[in-house]
C-alpha cells in the first residue's frame, strides 16, 4: 500500500529508470516527433526530482471502517491506496497524514469522497473536501476547528454548495531572473502545477521575446502567469481567457504586482477572433480600443486540446509567435498550419510532469521572409 516509490498507482507511470533516463527518453521521443519541422537543439529544462507538485487531487477511499487516500490506477481498473506521495511538495506531503488523522478523529469523513490540495512554495495551503452530502452548520464548526489546528484553509464542496473556511486562494511567489512576482492562485482554477519548472518556462519565454517590441496579444492567459512578467517587456498587453475566476484572479494579480499596462478580457479565443474579424459583436470588447494596439507578437498557451484551425490561422497573422503546449500531439497538428507561414526557430522541453509521458513544450516561430 505504501507509495514509497514512483509508479505504483500509475500516476507517475511505468518508469523504474532514473530521473535523467526518463527525461532523456522524452527528449528523444519529441526530437523524433518534431523532426520534420525542426532540426536544431531542443533546450531541456529539468524539474526537481521529487516534491515538485504544488497541487494534487486524491480520492478518499472508505474500506473496513477506515479511510485512506487513493488514486485510480491509470492502466487497469481499481484504486491504489496511497500512504505518501513523493510528487507533492513537502508542505502537502507533511499535511497529508495529519489531515487524514484529523478527519477520522473529528468524524467528518461521512460521504467524503475526495480531497484536493493547493499549496504555495512557502506552505500556505487550501484543502478542498469533496462530499456527497449537504454541509451543515455542525460541519462548518468542526471544519473551522480543523483549519485552525492544521493552519490551513478549507473549502467544503458538495452539489451546488461551496463553504469557504478562511480563504479560497494561496499566494505564490515566483522568481524570474532577478525579479519576484506575486500571484493569487484560486482553488479550482488553472495554475501551473510545478512552480520551479514554471519559473524556467516564463524566463525562457521572456528571453525568446527579447527581439520583439510594441504590444503583445496573449490567448489563454489564465490568471496572468506569463502576462504579468511579459508586461515588463512590452508597451501594452491584451490578454484573453475563458474562465471568469481566472480573469478575476488575473486582475487581482496585476494589482499585486503594481502593473497597469494589461487589459484582460474574459472571452473564448473563438469569440475573440470572431469579434476582431467583425463576425459578431461582443459587449465585453466594447471597452477595448483594438486600433490603439500595435501588435506584432502573439503568445498562446492553450489547454491539452490545442488550438483550432481558425485560431491557428488567426495567430499566423503576427510576425512573432510563441507557443507553449502541454500536449505535443496537438502541438504537432497546430504546427502543420503555423509552419506554412512561419519558420520554427527555437524549441524547448520543460519537464513539468516528471515520470509521466506528459511534457510541456515551447516553440518560437517567425514569419517566413
Ligand atoms: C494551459 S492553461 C494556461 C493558462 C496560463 N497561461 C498559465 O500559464 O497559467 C490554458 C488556459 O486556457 C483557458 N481556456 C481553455 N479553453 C479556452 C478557450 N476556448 N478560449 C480561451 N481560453 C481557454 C483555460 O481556462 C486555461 O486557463
Amino acid at each position: 500500500m505504501d507509495c514509497k516509490y514512483f509508479g505504483e498507482c500509475g500516476a507517475c507511470r511505468i518508469y523504474d529508470s532514473s530521473y535523467e533516463m526518463q527525461l532523456k527518453d522524452k527528449l528523444e521521443l519529441n526530437k523524433e516527433r518534431f523532426s520534420s519541422f525542426y532540426s536544431g537543439e531542443i533546450t531541456t529544462f529539468k524539474s526537481p526530482e521529487s516534491h515538485y507538485r504544488s497541487r494534487s487531487e486524491f480520492k478518499l477511499w472508505h474500506k473496513d471502517d477506515d479511510i485512506f487516500y487513493g488514486m485510480n490506477h491509470i492502466e487497469q481498473k481499481g484504486v491504489v491506496l496511497v500512504d505518501e506521495c513523493p510528487q507533492v511538495n513537502t508542505h502537502i506531503s507533511a499535511l497529508m497524514p495529519k489531515l487524514l488523522k484529523s478527519i477520522k478523529e473529528r468524524e467528518i469523513g461521512f460521504k467524503l469522497f475526495g480531497v484536493d490540495f493547493l499549496s504555495s512554495s512557502d506552505g500556505e495551503i487550501v484543502v478542498s473536501l469533496l462530499y456527497h452530502r449537504r454541509l451543515d452548520e455542525e460541519w462548518q464548526i468542526i471544519a473551522t476547528e480543523m483549519a485552525k489546528e492544521l493552519n490551513i484553509f478549507i473549502i467544503g464542496r458538495s452539489r451546488k454548495q461551496k463553504v469557504v473556511i478562511g480563504q479560497d486562494y494561496i499566494r505564490e511567489k515566483l522568481v524570474i531572473g532577478e525579479k519576484e512576482y506575486l500571484f493569487n492562485h484560486i482553488e479550482n482554477s488553472f495554475t501551473q502545477p510545478n512552480p520551479r519548472v514554471n519559473e524556467q518556462m516564463i524566463a525562457w519565454a521572456l528571453d525568446k521575446f527579447s527581439s520583439a517590441s510594441g504590444d503583445l496579444l496573449e490567448l489563454y492567459c489564465g490568471a496572468g502567469n506569463f502576462t504579468i512578467p511579459f508586461s515588463k517587456k512590452f508597451d501594452k498587453v491584451l490578454a484573453t481567457e475563458i474562465s471568469k475566476s481566472s480573469i478575476n484572479a488575473a486582475k487581482e494579480n496585476m494589482k499585486l504586482n503594481a502593473v497597469e499596462n494589461i487589459e484582460f478580457v474574459r472571452m473564448s479565443v473563438e469569440e475573440f477572433v470572431g469579434a476582431l474579424d467583425g463576425v459578431r459583436e461582443f459587449r465585453r470588447m466594447k471597452e477595448i480600443d483594438i486600433n490603439s494596439y500595435n501588435i506584432n507578437s502573439i503568445f498562446v498557451d492553450p489547454p491539452r486540446s490545442g488550438m483550432d484551425e481558425y485560431s491557428c490561422q488567426f495567430a499566423s497573422r503576427y510576425e512573432h509567435i510563441l507557443y507553449i503546449s502541454c500536449n505535443p500531439e496537438t502541438l504537432v497538428r497546430d504546427l502543420e498550419i503555423l509552419n506554412k507561414t512561419h519558420d520554427i526557430v527555437d524549441m524547448a522541453i520543460f519537464d513539468q510532469f516528471p515520470y509521466t509521458h506528459h511534457v510541456e513544450m515551447g516553440v518560437k516561430l517567425l514569419k517566413k521572409v
